[in-house]
Formats: structure tokens, C-alpha cells, sequence
């Protein structure tokens, strides 16, 4: 691993990947930023997801290279919508997934394991919930249980596919409160998201178009109308 990539930065060069016989990243070359919020942004089918599965090393490159030299697996946390609402999990068991992810689901968690879940539970407001079933909850509240479960990865590279899409701001600013607080404790943030206004209060903006990198560089930069429109094809508000 080179010298010059820190624990948790992660170098993308020349970057193409897909699914079989659909190419959907095609030489993206970007840096995410070690301790920092990164938020990447793009149309529908721009290849958001997909960037996040190449980070979470769950699809491979088909060419160029992704250094990261941290160690441990990056923590994904995906859509809510890809959570069974039938599914009888509480929120503590939904949580305490994200240990066995650590540990494997046929080890039983520890004190240490059971303390790290409460904490996170905790960080996100949802301790209250913890004996409620997954399926009985708003949307807002079954998202910050998701997050929670990425917390408790404890993962240097945490990775959030639309954490905030559908929340109220009130919901929206409580998540990326806590996004803002993990980054200064030295995690790497990285999330996928529609949400502008999201986006904008990240430290750092990737937006896709077409599998193609169009611009990075601070969310102000990188969010202008112009950028918008162009990635957008269309005139998009921006607030
Ligand atoms: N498992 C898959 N198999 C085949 N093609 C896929 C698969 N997942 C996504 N795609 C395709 O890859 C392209 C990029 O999808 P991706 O989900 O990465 O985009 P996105 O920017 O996250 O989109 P959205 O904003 O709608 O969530 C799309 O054309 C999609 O149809």
C-alpha cells in the first residue's frame, strides 16, 4: 500500500465496474477524504449504489484500482427500503447485527459487544425503542435504527446508501449530526444521497453522471446550478 494514502482515505483510479454484460462505472478517478464526510450525488441510475458496493468491497473492479489502507470490512448501511417490514427483529436485535457482521452470527456477543450496541443505540435516540419490532416503526425512526446498526460495525469506513431520503429536516439534521460527530471521532463517512441539502452540509461532494465522475470537490463547488443542470440534464432546484 503506498505511504501516501492514510488509514480510511480511499484512492479511486481509473475505476470501472458493473454487473454482468452492464458496465455502469467507467474510469472514475476520485478521493474520499480520511475523517470527513464525502457525499455522492447524481441522478437516478448514475451509479451511486454501485460506487457504494465497490467501496463496501462487495463487487469487484472490472479495471483500475481502489487503496484503502485501512483495515477491518467498511460498515454498509443500505436503503431502508430493502429491510423486510416482516422480518420479527427488534430494534436492539436490527442494532446487534451490525456485532455479528464483526463476530459471525454463530458466535455469541460479548458484554463488550451488548455495551457498543447501547451505545449506538443511544447516538441515535433509539435506546427508548430497543424492545419495539423493526416493522412497527415510522421511517425516520427505522432509519436511525439502520445507522445505528453501521455504527455499531465500529467500521473506519462507514458507507450509508439514501440515509436521509424521506425524513422531515428535523430527522434529516438529527442523522447528520451524528455522520458529522463519527467523522471528527476519525471515521470515514461516505453516503449516497438525493438529498441537496444533505449533501451540502458534507465536507466533500462527488456527483455521478452516466457511471462518470463530473465534478468533486467541496459541496458548494460542486453543487452549483450549473454542475446541477448539467448532471441533471434539466433545470433542478437546488435548496
Ligand atoms: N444488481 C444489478 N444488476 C444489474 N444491473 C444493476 C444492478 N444494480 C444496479 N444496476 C444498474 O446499474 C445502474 C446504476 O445503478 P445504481 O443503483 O448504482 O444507481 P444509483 O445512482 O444508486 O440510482 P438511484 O438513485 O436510483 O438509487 C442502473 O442502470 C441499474 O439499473
Amino acid at each position: 500500500m503506498p505511504q501516501h494514502i492514510r488509514a480510511d482515505e480511499v484512492a479511486l483510479r481509473d475505476v470501472s465496474a458493473g454487473y454482468p454484460r452492464r458496465p455502469v462505472l467507467h474510469q472514475l478517478t476520485a478521493h474520499i477524504p480520511q475523517s470527513a464526510t464525502t457525499a455522492v450525488v447524481g441522478p437516478n441510475g448514475s451509479g451511486k449504489s454501485t460506487l457504494l458496493s465497490v467501496l463496501a468491497e462487495v463487487l469487484p473492479l472490472t479495471s483500475g484500482t481502489v487503496e484503502r489502507a485501512g483495515t477491518g470490512r467498511p460498515g454498509l448501511v443500505v436503503q431502508r427500503s430493502a429491510v423486510a417490514d416482516t422480518l420479527p427483529l427488534t430494534v436492539r436485535d436490527t442494532v446487534a447485527m451490525g456485532r455479528w457482521a464483526l463476530r459471525g452470527s454463530w458466535r455469541r456477543l460479548t458484554a463488550h459487544d451488548w455495551s457498543v450496541v447501547g451505545d449506538s443505540m443511544e447516538r441515535l435516540g433509539v435506546r427508548s425503542l430497543a424492545g419495539r419490532q423493526l416493522g412497527e416503526l415510522s421511517g425516520g425512526q427505522r432509519q436511525r435504527v439502520l445507522v445505528a446498526q453501521g455504527l455499531a460495525q465500529e467500521a473506519g469506513l462507514l458507507l450509508l446508501d439514501e440515509p436521509t431520503t424521506g425524513l422531515d429536516a428535523a430527522a434529516r439534521q438529527g442523522i447528520a449530526a451524528v455522520l458529522h460527530e463519527i467523522s471528527a471521532d476519525g471515521v470515514t463517512v461516505v453516503q449516497a444521497t438525493h438529498d441537496v441539502a444533505a449533501a451540502l452540509d458534507s465536507d466533500h461532494c462527488l456527483l455521478l453522471r452516466d457511471g462518470r465522475l463530473v465534478a468533486e470537490g467541496t459541496p458548494a463547488d460542486v453543487l452549483t446550478d450549473e454542475e446541477l443542470k448539467r448532471a441533471w440534464h434539466f433545470p433542478q432546484p437546488a435548496g
